[in-house]
């Protein structure tokens, strides 16, 4: 398993495998159309057939850097947040990244399946949880959004019901289509919403707006 190769990196959290980081605007759930900061960190063991970041899957492919010399990256930009993905961050021990990131005053997102323990202080947690590993019980606590995938209509709206069954009663609920079904699934998506009300949509909109 991933965790044991990689084990002390990941419980360390000092030095972290960048894929890569870019400021954008975030394109998804609750806080899309703001300006963002992303740091995306290689590491992922739970191998959705879907994922539109598979380069991440493997941490060893991608150099370490210190948690000091991203956050110095990030301060460098305009960014007044930053949105930590990958990969799945829950992997790693996250409390250097976020204790560097609230040093500048600086908004932390995390974007994460939840399938681990999630570590360190943060402004705001999107869960998005995946069939082949669900999230751990502390996960589903400290979401401050559910975003779901729905790939396969016949199945996906059942699965994102037993999820939010399990978050706590402030979180928001998302459904957010899978980029290569968007055309197939968002007139289903839309029907849900509005017979579900609870739910919201979220869009990839950078996909839309062919930005990072
Ligand atoms: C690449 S993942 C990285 C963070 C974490 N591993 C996770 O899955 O939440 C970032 C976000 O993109 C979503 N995502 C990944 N591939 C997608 C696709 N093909 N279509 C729609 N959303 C996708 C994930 O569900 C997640 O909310
Ligand atoms: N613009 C933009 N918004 C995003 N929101 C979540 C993303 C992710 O890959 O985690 C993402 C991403 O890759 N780009
Ligand atoms: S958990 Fe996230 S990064 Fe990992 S395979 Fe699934 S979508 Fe991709
Ligand atoms: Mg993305």
């Amino acid at each position: 398993m991933m965790r044991d190769k990689y084990k002390e990196i990941f419980e360390a959290g000092t030095d972290l495998p960048l894929v890569e980081d870019f400021y954008t605007i975030q394109g998804e759930g609750y806080h899309t159309g703001k300006p963002a900061y992303f740091i995306r960190i290689g590491g992922c063991d739970i191998g959705c057939r879907w994922c539109d970041s598979k380069i991440s899957w493997n941490p060893k492919e991608h150099r370490l850097i210190s948690v000091e010399e991203v956050v110095r990256k990030a301060v460098e930009s305009p960014a007044k947040s930053v949105v930590v993905t990958g990969g799945e961050p829950s992997l790693y021990n996250l409390e250097p990244l976020c204790t560097e990131l609230k040093k500048h005053n600086i908004e932390n997102f995390l974007e994460t399946s939840g399938a681990y323990e999630i570590t360190g202080e943060w402004d705001w947690i999107c869960l998005s949880p995946k069939a082949n590993k669900a999230p751990v019980a502390s996960s589903y606590k400290k979401a401050n959004e559910l975003k779901f995938i729905i790939f396969d209509l016949e199945k996906d709206f059942a699965l994102a019901e037993e999820h939010a069954k399990l978050v706590g009663d402030d979180c928001l609920l998302y459904l957010q289509s899978e980029w290569s079904q968007y055309v197939h699934n968002i007139k289903a998506i839309v029907e849900y919403v509005k017979n579900n009300p609870k739910w919201n949509i979220s869009l990839q909109s950078h996909k839309f707006m062919r930005i990072p």
